[in-house]
Order: C-alpha cells, then structure tokens, then sequence
C-alpha cells in the first residue's frame, strides 16, 4: 500500500482567505509558520503572553502580537505552536475558553492529543501539518521557494472540511511544494518520537560521543576525532539525505564501504534492536509520556542535568574552537530564514 500524498495543485490557498489563524508560540516552528502565512497572504495574529521574550522577535517583523487568549478569541484557525509540555495548560486556560464551533484546532506535533492531555470539544475540528524538519529550516526552504515535506492529519472532523483546510495551511508554509503525507495522531506522534529518540537526536548523539570518546581515550587527538566522527558525519548524511544509503555507499571508497558492510552491525547489534523495540513500546504505551510530563512538572531535573552533562563533554569544547577556524560552517539560526 503506498502512502496518499498531497502536492499544490491538491491544496487550496484560497480556502484560507477570509479565515483568520492564530499562531500561538513563536518558537522554532511558530515564528516559520506565522511568516510564511503572512507571506502567502493569510490574515495572520500571533498569540503570546505579556512579557514573552518572543514578543519583541514578532513584532520586529510586523506581526500583530495579542495574549494567546484574545489571539485565539478573533481566530478560526488556531495552531498550537508552543512547546509540547506546555500546551496542555495553555490550551485548558486561554484557548478552549474561546473555541467556537467550526474553529480549527491545528498542531504540528500529535502529542497531546494521542496522550489524551488535549481534547478539543465537538464541532470543533482537530488537525495536524507536521513539518518533518525543524522551524527554521521549514523557513529557509519556504524562503528559497521550496519546502519542507510535512505529514497531515485529521484526528476530528466536525466541518466536514478538516483535511482541506489543513491542506490549505500546508501550501501555506511550502509544504505542498515537497509533498504532505496523509497519516493519523497516532501514527505521527509515535514515529516521530521514535525518530528522535532512537535515531536522529538519541541515537546519533550517544554514537557520536561514543566515537569521539573511543578514538580519544586511545590517545588520538580530540581534533581529529571531532573531524572524523561529528564534521564528517554532515558530508555522509548529505549524500544520504540525496541517493539514500546507496549513494554513500557508491560515493566512498570501497575500504570504507567494506567497512561499513562488515563493522556497521557489530555497532547496532540485536541488543540495540531489542532496545529500539522497548523505546518504540514505551512510546506506544505512554509511558514515554507519563515520565516526560512528570519530569517537566518537577522542574526537569533529570532533563537539566544531562543537559549540562552534554554540554560539558570534550566534543563541545574542541567543536566550538574548530568552528571558529570555519565560521562558514556556524550558520547563524535567525528567525527570517
Ligand atoms: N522544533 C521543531 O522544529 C519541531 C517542533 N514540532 C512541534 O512544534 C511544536 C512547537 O515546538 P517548538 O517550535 O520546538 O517550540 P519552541 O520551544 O521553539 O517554542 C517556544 C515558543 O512558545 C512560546 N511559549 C511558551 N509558553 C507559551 C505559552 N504559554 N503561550 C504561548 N506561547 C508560549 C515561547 O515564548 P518565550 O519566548 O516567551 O519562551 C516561544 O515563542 C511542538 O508541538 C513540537 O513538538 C514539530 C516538528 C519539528
Ligand atoms: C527530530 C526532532 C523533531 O521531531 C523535528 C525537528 O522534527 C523535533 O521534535 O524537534
Ligand atoms: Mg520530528
Ligand atoms: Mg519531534
């Protein structure tokens, strides 16, 4: 069975025109989406409480900046772009009080909604636009006139118009322009965590600072061993990123590609499948959750101090000095593209 995907001519802007959306939070994915609505013509507003350090950040950009509460209250569509701990509070106190029926409830990511921490009332429609990248990169692309692809889905569907609408917010941000893949809250909150976890931030942190540590301790230098295992790593992900796995393996020489055939399992053994396994059924069965959400309400402590532990680590000190050396490398993130 092949996926159901949805390009430009699929999604109609104009289904937008007369809406009025509310982007709440400012972050990496809000500010990307209240920009590049305003630049596709959308009536756009974004919602943030007084004193938020985002504010200032908005406003230079010309954006109307209401509480979230009042931003929600003039909005039809009002997409939830704060951080995942914060949103179920924020939607009980300042955004279901001024829900109206017919109001679409859009998220970027599944997460209170498959956890039962948000659940919007009925005749109202819920529906995700998931960027599959981060905020800034969704602006870069939408400003290069690209896109990053992005997943939809339609958990409620009062309207009977959900999927375009949301359809209509993806073009919106570019989306289309790359391709929006039709799936459900569920299937996108537990792949995308398990990326994240398992492969793309997890994984590849703890393999990098596993080699780096490896090839130190042995007594090679730190700045080598920062070039082979985290410098280079963009140069194989890139060709990966364009030809799949094949392409790196075709593009390398052939000592590292029999390396790579012969190593590469010894590295991800059936242990680390085994524990890919029991990570992806704490996610399925909200245990990830639960002890995230706990976490947060205790004032993250566990989160803080292996934050600081990573911070710490040897790579950070001799990455930030070889970058220096390459400040083409240190792109700066800003919140225009
Ligand atoms: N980061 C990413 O690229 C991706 C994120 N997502 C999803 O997008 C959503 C947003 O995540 P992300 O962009 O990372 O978030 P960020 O942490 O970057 O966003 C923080 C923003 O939310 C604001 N904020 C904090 N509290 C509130 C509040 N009570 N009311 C309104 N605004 C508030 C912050 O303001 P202040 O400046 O004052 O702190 C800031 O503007 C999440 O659901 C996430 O899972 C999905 C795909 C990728
Ligand atoms: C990979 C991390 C991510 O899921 C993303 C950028 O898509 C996130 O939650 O930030
Ligand atoms: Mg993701
Ligand atoms: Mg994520």
């Amino acid at each position: 069975m092949s996926a159901t995907v949805y390009y430009d001519a699929d999604a109609d802007l104009g289904l937008l025109q007369g809406l009025k959306v509310a982007v709440i939070g400012y972050g990496s994915q809000g500010h990307a989406h209240a920009l590049c609505l305003r630049d596709s013509g959308v009536d756009v507003r974004v919602g943030l409480p007084e004193g938020s350090k985002s504010r200032p950040k908005a406003e230079e950009e010309g954006l109307r900046v209401l509480t979230p509460a009042d931003a929600a209250a003039e909005a039809d569509v009002v997409s939830i772009q704060a951080p995942d701990t914060v949103q179920r509070t924020l939607y009980a106190q300042d955004i279901a009080p001024n829900l109206r029926p017919g109001n679409l409830l859009l998220f970027s990511h599944g997460f209170n909604v498959r956890y039962d921490y948000i659940s919007a009332p009925e005749g109202v429609d819920v529906a995700l636009i998931a960027p599959k990248g981060p905020g800034h990169l969704v602006r870069r692309q939408f400003v290069d006139g690209h896109g990053v692809p992005a997943l939809v889905a339609v958990e409620q569907d009062a309207s009977g118009r959900a999927l375009e609408v949301a359809l209509a917010y993806a073009k919106a941000l570019g989306g289309t322009r790359a391709g929006v893949i039709k799936t459900t809250f569920a299937e996108e909150t537990e792949t995308d965590l398990f990326g994240e976890q398992a492969v793309l931030c997890g994984g590849t942190s703890a393999l990098i600072e596993a080699g780096f540590d490896t090839l130190v301790n042995a007594g090679y230098q730190p700045e080598i061993a920062y070039f082979e295992v985290l410098h280079e790593l963009k140069l194989i992900v890139d060709l990966i990123y364009e030809g799949g796995i094949a392409r790196q393996r075709y593009s390398c020489s052939d000592t590292a590609e029999y390396g790579d055939l012969t190593r590469g399992p010894r590295i991800v053994t059936d242990d680390t499948r085994k524990e890919m396994a029991k990570i992806l059924g704490e996610i399925q069965d909200g245990t990830f959750a639960r002890e995230w959400i706990a976490e947060d309400e205790n004032g993250r402590p566990n989160f803080l101090r292996l934050r600081a532990q990573g911070q710490a680590h040897g790579i950070e000190q001799v990455g930030a000095r070889l970058r220096d050396m390459m400040p083409w490398v240190d792109r700066k993130i800003t919140e225009t593209a």
